[in-house]
């Protein structure tokens, strides 16, 4: 729908009203939008280069080149309105409150202060990840990458982070669709690792307590890794008769070197917080006592970064790698698959299953 002449000049009226400081970067856009949908294209000379203002001021403008004037009026009139209806809902949550975006079965997902927070939510389970808490991963992490957020962080409800793949997804399958079962499953493991290896922001792993499996696996794609002391680092790939997955058999062995990864990935090492910091999995730990005042407090000062920035080089650095990435995925999927169908790893969920083994 195309704005009115009446809808603009009441979005110019409603700049002036703003409560919050949007920020240069915001001001240099409406600034430019404006220029754009009451002037047109920039008719300025360049101004020199040491006139900083006025020449950040004419780089925004000239960069709109041709924009019909009525876009850049549609697009000063969106610009106001997100930031009209941001700077209203924080002066009407209470402090440190979240604002709840769209509704998911196993996860809570609010935005707040820049900052989108994807919480795992199946505490009674320990924050197993079953079939459809992976697809409402993927599709959260979609969501993130398009809000307006600077960072985005992945938590755990309750006193687990996560206890991994959730061992009874198979149970109740007849030996006739286990086969199909499995492939679906693993097609979709491949779409769920590759959401995380194309996320085009900082994605920061908050690690409130136990982490298994691929719970674990999956930090060596995240772009940092804040652990409470209580938190421990599990992958039990062998005793379950599985494999390395989320690309770890080659961040790991990248992270920490071939033989401390063995250790994790093969003979299934338990770390703890302190250990994983030293083997560079993690970044920092804290004490649990402490955990979310000091690692949100930190979270919250990264998120005023320059949000282009911020993003733009963490894509230089993944972008290095992509590649790469997506064949070890393909390739760790693959392994997966046939080892799923093992006499090993039947054996190991129907153990979990008849409550006889746990790690
Ligand atoms: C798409 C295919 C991808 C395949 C990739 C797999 C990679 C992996 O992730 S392998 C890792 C798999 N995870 C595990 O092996 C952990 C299994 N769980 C346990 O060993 C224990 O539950 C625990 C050590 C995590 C916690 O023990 P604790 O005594 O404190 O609590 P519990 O009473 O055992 O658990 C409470 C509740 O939660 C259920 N649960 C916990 N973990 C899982 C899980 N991974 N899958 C399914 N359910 C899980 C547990 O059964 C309990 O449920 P009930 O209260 O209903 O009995």
């Amino acid at each position: 729908m195309r704005s009115s002449q009446e809808e603009f000049e009441n979005a110019v009226n409603r700049v002036k009203l703003l409560k919050k400081d949007p920020g240069n970067e915001v001001k240099l856009k409406l600034y430019a939008l404006y220029k754009q949908a009451t002037e047109g294209p920039c008719n300025m000379p360049k101004p020199g280069v040491f006139d900083f203002i006025n020449k950040a001021k004419w780089d925004a403008w000239n960069a709109l080149g041709s924009m019909p004037k009525e876009t850049a009026r549609q697009s000063y009139v969106d610009l106001v309105s997100s930031l009209s209806s941001s700077s209203m809902s924080s002066s009407q949550v209470k402090p440190g409150a979240d604002r709840k975006q769209q509704e998911y079965e196993n996860l809570v997902v609010t935005s707040e202060d820049g900052i989108t927070k994807i919480m795992l939510n199946r505490p009674t389970k320990k924050n197993a990840i079953n079939t459809q808490m992976y697809q409402e991963i993927i599709l959260a992490l979609k969501a993130a990458s398009k809000d307006n957020s600077v960072l985005t962080v992945l938590t755990g409800n309750g006193d687990y982070y996560c206890s991994g793949n959730d061992l009874t997804d198979f149970s109740g399958i007849t030996a006739g669709e286990i086969e199909e079962k499995v492939k679906n499953n693993l097609d979709m493991l491949r779409v769920f690792v590759n959401s995380f290896i194309d996320f085009p922001k900082p994605l920061i792993a908050v690690v409130n307590g136990p982490a298994v499996g691929i719970a674990v696996t999956i930090l060596g794609l995240c772009d940092a890794v804040y652990a409470s002391d209580r938190a421990t680092f599990h992958t039990p790939f062998s005793h379950l008769g599985l494999s390395p997955e989320g690309c770890s058999s080659y961040t790991f062995p990248k992270i920490m070197g071939p033989a401390k990864a063995i250790e994790m990935l093969v003979f299934g090492k338990k770390l703890t917080a302190e250990e994983a910091c030293a083997r560079g999995l993690v970044t920092e730990v804290f004490p649990d006592n402490t955990f979310q005042k000091q690692v949100w407090a930190r979270l919250k000062a990264y998120s005023e970064f320059p949000a282009n920035s911020i993003r733009i080089s963490k894509q230089v650095i993944r972008n290095m790698e992509k590649e790469k990435l997506y064949a070890v995925n393909a390739e760790e999927c693959s392994v997966l698959q046939e080892r799923l169908l093992s006499n090993e790893c039947i054996n190991a969920a129907v153990n979990f299953l008849s409550r006889k083994a746990k790690l």
